[in-house]
């Protein structure tokens, strides 16, 4: 259908969130200028970070990648890092990210598929071998049993000669946004929050080099939020860990400075970017302000940027190059530390190698082609931008009232409040889409034509029963009574108020399984039921 419901002449001019844009923008459109903009690398680091920014250092090229077994996924990291990829990024597969082992009957036909299946340490060394984890920052996506992979990784590490404090990297281990919008949960709210405070106590005193966390504003916005909502929940889920580490006795500037955020680049290009530049001022006021941050790195939000899943059309795929280059722009030019791209047959399967690698060139050519890393947040003093980023602003401490009148952010989710309201704001734009008020070309405009047979990656389903054999093989010949006694040792644990990681780590070296530590947490703290919400 060729809706032309859209005039460019009389049409509603919005964001893609739907603020009203005006037509021309001057000074008399932003306030206090010179305070709330300040320098790149200077409070409130509305410009970026650090003061060269790109001509210090560029962005982390950091490709999110896994599928099949830990052998095809540590293949295809090593393709990525021969072609330039700068980190990596651990893609895990549905029963890893919701703690079952690849053997259990819930897991049949998702081994592999989404991601990389990992069932125990072993496997985790055969996804990094031969690649120096000293060297390379690593990421992994990850969250409600993010202990138990961070106990994976420690050990495999340490097997392979690098101590945890030599290790850089992230776990994303955000835990509140999958109540909010992504739903991949294993225990209720609460131990959840315990169990992510252990483990962010423990890498604060282990891992200095190691962001425990990786607050991230990508799923809510997937989910259908607009920029405002994304900001807002992202950082008061972010304010919400930052309570619970001080609650623990933690300095502030003792974890601060290693909290790491990530957001989504959705297609809205002026949008995102205020998105970004207005994240960093609150935070940094935030911290300094109302935390009592004295360590200026503290002050620092720094990101991860991927371009937006929801963003890709199976229609007409090739267009997705454009939209990721597009959307990749703005997370250079909103500043992001790491960027991942997406591939254009993601709306189809997981990305093919050639799709991956025009991902990967896509952010080549912007970093070395097109001259914006030439000059640090060239976009600063815009008008335009800087309004839309006091927009933001504003917005976001609108959201924040209505979370602190509702008694913070675990019990607005509780109440699931911004579940709520994300499904509103899909609900419009969906509306929008399919009336043709907002274009999405191929799909309700210009849809003549087709791209050809897209190539796909295909799953093959032997990958499943491989993986079945290495996770059976690895229960027969471990120790099977130091399993027990430790799991025995970590049920009892969960009943008091100790701090569950060292059990863990433990664990993962006398080789239990993924599922059979959350199984022993199941055990005291029970599973999570959603209330669903319409
Ligand atoms: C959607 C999907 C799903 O769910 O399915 C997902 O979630 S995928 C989700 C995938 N998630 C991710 O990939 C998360 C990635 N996150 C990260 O990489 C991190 O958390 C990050 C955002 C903080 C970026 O860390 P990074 O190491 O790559 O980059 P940094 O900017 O920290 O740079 C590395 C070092 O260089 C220094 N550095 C960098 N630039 C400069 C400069 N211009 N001048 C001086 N120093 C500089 C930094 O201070 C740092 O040092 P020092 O180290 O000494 O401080």
């Amino acid at each position: 259908m060729s809706a032309i419901k859209h005039d460019p002449q009389t049409a509603e001019r919005t964001t893609l969130s739907g603020e009203p844009i005006k037509a021309v923008y001057g000074p008399e459109d932003v306030r206090e200028h010179e305070a709330n903009i300040g320098a790149p690398g200077a409070y409130p680091f509305t410009r970026g970070v650090y003061p060269t920014m790109y001509r210090g250092r560029l962005w982390t090229m950091r490709q999110f990648a896994g599928f099949g077994t830990a052998e095809e996924t540590n293949e295809r990291f090593r393709y990525l890092l021969d072609h330039g990829q700068t980190g990596l990024s651990t893609a895990f597969d549905m029963p890893s990210l919701m703690g079952h082992d690849s053997d259990s009957p819930r897991s049949l036909g998702e081994v592999g598929r989404e991601g990389v299946a990992i069932d125990t340490v072993d496997d985790m060394s055969t996804l990094f071998d031969g690649i120096d984890l000293g060297d390379v920052t690593v990421s992994m996506t990850i969250n409600a049993p993010a202990a138990m992979m961070m106990a994976f990784y420690v050990v495999a590490a340490e097997e392979s000669g690098v101590p945890a404090d030599k290790l850089g990297g992230t776990v994303q281990a955000d835990i509140l946004k999958e109540y909010i919008a992504q739903k991949e949960w294993c225990f209720p709210v609460d131990p959840a929050m315990r169990l992510l405070g252990d483990m962010m106590e423990w890498c604060t005193r282990n891992m200095p080099r190691w962001h425990p966390v990786s607050i991230s504003g990508y799923h809510i916005r997937e989910a259908g939020a607009t920029a405002a909502q994304e900001l807002a929940f992202t950082l008061k889920d972010g304010l919400t860990y930052v309570e619970q580490q001080i609650e623990r006795g933690i300095a502030v500037d003792d974890f601060a400075p290693r909290l790491s955020f990530f957001f989504n680049a959705q297609i809205d290009f002026f949008e995102e970017i205020a998105k970004y530049r207005a994240a960093r001022r609150i935070w940094a006021r935030e911290l300094r302000d109302t935390y009592g941050a004295k360590n200026p790195r503290s002050w620092l939000m720094r990101f991860h940027t991927q371009t937006a899943g929801v963003s890709l059309t199976a229609q007409q795929p090739l267009n997705n190059i454009i939209r990721t280059a597009i959307e990749a722009m703005a997370g250079v030019l909103g500043g992001t530390q790491s960027l991942h791209t997406n591939s254009y047959d993601e709306a189809l399967a997981l990305p093919t190698e050639d799709a991956v690698r025009i991902a990967l060139r896509t952010q080549q050519v912007i970093a070395h082609e097109t001259g914006v890393t030439n000059t640090v947040d060239p976009l600063g003093g815009s008008y335009f931008v800087e309004a839309l980023t006091d927009k933001l602003e504003e917005q976001a401490y609108a959201y924040f009232r209505k979370i602190d009148e509702l008694g913070g952010m675990v019990e607005a989710v509780k109440r699931n409040y911004p579940q709520r309201e994300i499904a509103d704001a899909a609900f419009e734009l969906q509306e929008k889409i399919d009336a043709g008020d907002r274009v999405v070309v191929g799909v309700n405009r210009y849809t003549e034509g087709d791209d050809g047979e897209t190539p796909i990656l295909r799953i093959d389903p032997a990958l499943e029963r491989k993986q079945i054999g290495r996770v059976q093989a690895v229960r027969a010949r471990r120790d099977g009574a130091a399993v027990e006694r430790t799991l025995a040792e970590l049920r009892a644990a969960a009943a008091t108020q100790a701090n569950l990681m060292p059990l863990l780590v433990e664990c993962a070296r006398v080789h239990a399984t993924e599922g059979e530590m959350v199984d022993a947490l199941q055990h005291v703290w029970g599973a999570y039921t959603e209330s669903p919400v319409f």
